[in-house]
């Protein structure tokens, strides 16, 4: 007879001895066991772990570190490779890449049958063939009015705010942006500038969801869990879920919209203007017979919820960042209104895009606070394929994963000199072609940003009507607040959030 102790002890000794051969495997036999990098993050994926989840958002400034040890090409896990070149940024982000994106990331977003978390090329470019013209230059020329209307609403929700208490400018700027994509992408927006103090829990939500991302990626079955309640009990436990219950009314609303056009498509002739379920549920294509496969509910809901999140923590960001950098130096501010002043001269006249987007300065100031934002900072993982690749010299066996981080083409200091301050003039140059390769903020290749043209109109509508139309001052923040982020995908300032005082400009 065994006793309990054996039976107990046997699997766990079965379990280290094949850890142990892994690592050996890693360590000494592995197709990339010469690339340079710590021994401890070739031999095991807790060293990735570690910084992802116990230093929290900490791998990349890690990475940085390792780089400057090991050379451009480095081992960060048993499986994975980083970069610190150029070259290698646009061979593993090129257009003609065919590199795909890795599930261990874009699962943890639980956002499946997205545009975003797709990996299968062929599928994802039967979706961008869909929803691309609902995102080109075109479609948010004549769709510009829906951008406007709630600039104009910002605006005038800053000037009315209760002028002695400062604006906490992460919330204002976050729940502008949910609302420009809510009302662009769904024809309905989530109200989030109508929240008291700007405190909307959509965009709360987003913030919390983005903290806690390493978890779900490492615990991937936690998420889709919660996801499987059934509604029912969704709805009885709600009130014991904060902003999540929000997340999840948010789902519902958009669910009973889906359901609202799959089972009547002609409802859509309903909505103002042209929506993303335009041109997702339509059952005939080209004419009559042509048919068309509408996509699940599931993939619709995803794709709803993603561009929702993907369109508004990322221009809220950047406006928010903007401000503050332009606020910062007071020469800056001065030339940036200056120049508005000079190009709108009557503030209370109809201005667009077509104006804001030729304006030197205003581009120099989007530009440079796009590289310090960075978009996302995490380095963008890629699974080589279909065959092996050579990057910087090394053979990188199919299905390895690669990457390379953003951070590295824009603090390059031999193309922006003091990369870690906001300079604008620095763009004022003839020639900004060689910052403009490094400047990738959006991305590149086949998987690059499909907003990004819209993400462009709002930046200038947004930062041209604050700049134009307020006088803002800094309340209780400083450069310092800004100096450091945790990679949680998007960088999270860790300082105190920005806030300012505003009011109406006088001229
Ligand atoms: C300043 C604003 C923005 C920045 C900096 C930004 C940045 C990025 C970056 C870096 C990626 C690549 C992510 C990856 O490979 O994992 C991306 C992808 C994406 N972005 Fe944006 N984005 C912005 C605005 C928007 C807006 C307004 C939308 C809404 C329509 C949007 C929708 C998407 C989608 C759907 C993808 C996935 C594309 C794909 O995989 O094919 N983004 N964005």
């Amino acid at each position: 007879m065994f006793s309990t102790t054996v039976i107990l002890a046997a699997p766990c000794a079965g379990l280290l001895l094949l850890e142990l051969g892994t690592v050996c495997y890693n360590l000494f036999f592995h197709p990339l066991r010469n690339v340079p990098g710590p021994k401890m993050a070739a031999a095991t994926n807790l060293y990735k772990i570690y910084y992802d989840l116990i230093i929290r958002g900490g791998l990349l400034s890690q990475i940085e570190k390792l780089h400057k040890r090991y050379g451009p090409v480095m081992r960060i896990a048993p499986n994975t490779l980083h970069f610190s070149d150029e070259k290698a940024y646009y061979q593993i982000y090129g257009a003609s890449s065919t590199f795909t994106k890795d599930p261990e990331l874009y699962s943890c977003f639980a956002m499946n049958g997205s545009s975003f978390t797709m990996t299968d090329p062929e599928t994802h470019r039967h979706r961008t063939q869909i929803i691309n013209p609902f995102f080109s230059r075109r479609a948010i020329i004549e769709l510009e009015g829906v951008v406007q209307d709630k600039v104009d609403k910002f605006i005038s929700r800053l000037i009315n705010h209760p002028k002695d208490r400062a604006i906490n400018m992460f919330w204002a700027f976050r729940c502008a942006s949910v609302d420009v994509i809510t009302s662009y992408v769904l024809g309905q927006d989530f109200q989030a500038m109508d929240a008291e103090y700007f405190e909307h829990p959509f965009p709360l939500g987003i913030q919390r969801q983005v903290h806690v991302l390493w978890v779900w990626k490492y615990f991937p079955f936690i998420l889709p869990t919660v996801m499987a309640i059934p509604e029912r009990i969704m709805d009885l436990i709600s009130p014991l879920l904060g902003t999540l219950a929000a997340s999840l009314n948010v789902r519902k609303q958009v669910i009973g919209h889906i359901d609202k056009y799959l089972a009547d498509e002609k409802a859509l002739e309903g909505v103002d203007h042209e929506i993303i379920w335009h041109h997702l549920i339509r059952k005939e294509k080209g004419g009559v017979g042509n048919a068309v496969q509408i996509p699940t509910r599931q993939s619709l809901l995803s794709e709803a919820l993603i561009l929702t999140q993907a369109g508004s923590d990322t221009v809220g960001n950047t406006c928010y960042l903007a401000t503050f950098y332009v606020l910062n130096n007071p020469q800056v501010y001065a030339t940036l209104k200056e120049e508005l002043r000079k190009a709108w001269p009557d503030m209370d006249a109809n201005i667009g895009m077509d104006v804001l987007e030729k304006l030197p300065y205003l581009n120099a100031v989007l530009k440079e606070s796009l590289r310090l934002g960075h978009g996302v900072v995490t380095p963008l993982p890629r699974v080589v394929g279909p065959g092996s690749a050579d990057i910087l010299g090394v053979h990188v066996p199919a299905g390895t994963v690669v990457s390379m981080g953003v951070t590295f083409l824009h603090y390059d200091e031999r193309v922006f000199l003091h990369p870690y301050e906001f300079k604008p003039e620095r763009w004022l140059v003839p020639d900004t072609s060689e910052m403009e390769h490094y400047l990738r903020p959006f991305s590149n290749g086949p998987r690059m940003c499909l907003g990004q043209n819209l993400a462009w109109a709002e930046l200038y509508l947004i930062m041209g009507h604050v700049f134009r139309k307020l006088d803002l001052k800094i309340h209780n923040t400083t450069i310092d607040d800004f100096k450091e982020f945790r990679e949680l995908f998007v960088p999270s300032f860790e300082g105190r959030p920005f806030h300012a005082f505003v009011e109406k400009a006088s001229a």
